[in-house]
């Protein structure tokens, strides 16, 4: 069964004209990530490079095409998880970064702590050596236009935060059975400054253990750190649950206890997985025996082999 990667390109709806652009970019990513591993890479080098792809992609709310904030503006957040030691790397409302899971990665790997902020993310940045990025570089004309959408009197702040959430994340198994999560964020558009959502929250946005398995978690991030969504699933599985039936009632407890929708995917020790999701869509890819699994709608389970070009 071994090894798997499962990846998700954010809960949500996803506009029609949109939705080839958020499969093609969740099966390119799989692919990219899958290939790592097939050559015996680890599963930590596959979802970071699987969330860096969706990050320079601008179909996805992550890096390059996050949401802006309630000023215009590009705040995200990203964490890492390494299922073997635990250890983990985060960066909450960074600015003028390409790729904040880099940055996560980097605090996860070069300091004594597990997450870091706004300022001194970007000074911890600069200590690593890692560009900065004019922040235009990272708006995209469709952020744009959904920011001043949003701003306008009528404007149903619940509806367009729905019309596209768009977070990216990845669980991966590799051959030797270690466990990794990533995911990465811009957010929740029109997000007040400063805000800092379930993405870097350990346990919320995901979590790793090598005994268990890990999950990487998108949906409404309040409703999700409410529940410690990713735990919460991780728990379930603790107590015998499938993979499935684990992300599943997490799923329901979120939406019956907060009123809160969402998706996850989630992979167990022996490389079984899920992509759940309680709103209307989610884009998600996995790769494993060479061959590409995706899907967008609830029920809607596609596979090809690994070496066909893309679906879209
Ligand atoms: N698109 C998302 O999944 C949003 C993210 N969970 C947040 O609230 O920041």
């Amino acid at each position: 069964m071994l090894p798997v990667v499962v990846i998700h390109g954010g809960a949500g709806h996803v506009p029609r004209d949109r939705s080839d652009m958020s499969i093609s970019g969740v099966c390119s990513a799989a692919r990219a990530a899958y290939g790592i591993l097939r050559g015996g890479g680890n599963s930590m080098d596959a979802v970071v490079e699987a969330v860096i792809q969706m990050e320079n992609n601008p179909t996805f709310n992550a890096g390059c095409g996050s949401v802006l904030n309630v000023k215009g503006e590009v705040e995200m957040d990203a964490l890492v998880m390494d299922g073997k030691t635990l250890a983990s790397g985060a960066v909450s409302a960074v600015r003028n970064i390409a790729n904040p899971i880099q940055l996560a990665r980097l605090v996860m790997d070069k300091t004594t702590h597990a997450c870091l902020t706004a300022e001194g993310a970007s000074q911890f940045a600069r200590a690593m050596g890692v560009p900065e990025v004019p922040l235009q570089s990272l708006i995209t004309e469709y952020a744009r236009m959904r920011w001043q959408k949003n701003l306008a009197h009528d404007a149903n702040p619940v509806e367009s935060q729905m019309g596209k959430m768009g977070t990216v994340g990845a669980v991966a198994v590799d051959r030797e059975g270690n466990i990794a999560c990533a995911t990465s964020t811009g957010g929740l558009l029109n997000k007040m400054e400063g805000r800092v959502g379930d993405t870097p929250c350990i346990g919320s946005g995901s979590y790793a253990d090598n005994n268990i398995g890990a999950v990487s978690t998108t949906g409404h991030g309040e409703a999700i750190m409410k529940v410690t969504l990713a735990r919460l699933i991780l728990f379930h599985m603790e107590q015998g649950q499938s993979v499935e039936a684990a992300s599943d009632l997490g799923l329901a407890f979120m939406k019956s206890r907060v009123n809160g929708l969402g998706g996850v995917v989630t992979v167990d020790p022996q490389g079984h997985w899920a992509a759940r999701f309680s709103s209307l869509q989610m884009a998600w890819a996995a790769a494993q025996k060479d061959t590409l699994h995706y899907g967008l709608y609830t029920g809607e389970h596609f596979t090809q082999s690994i070496d066909v070009p893309n679906p879209h």
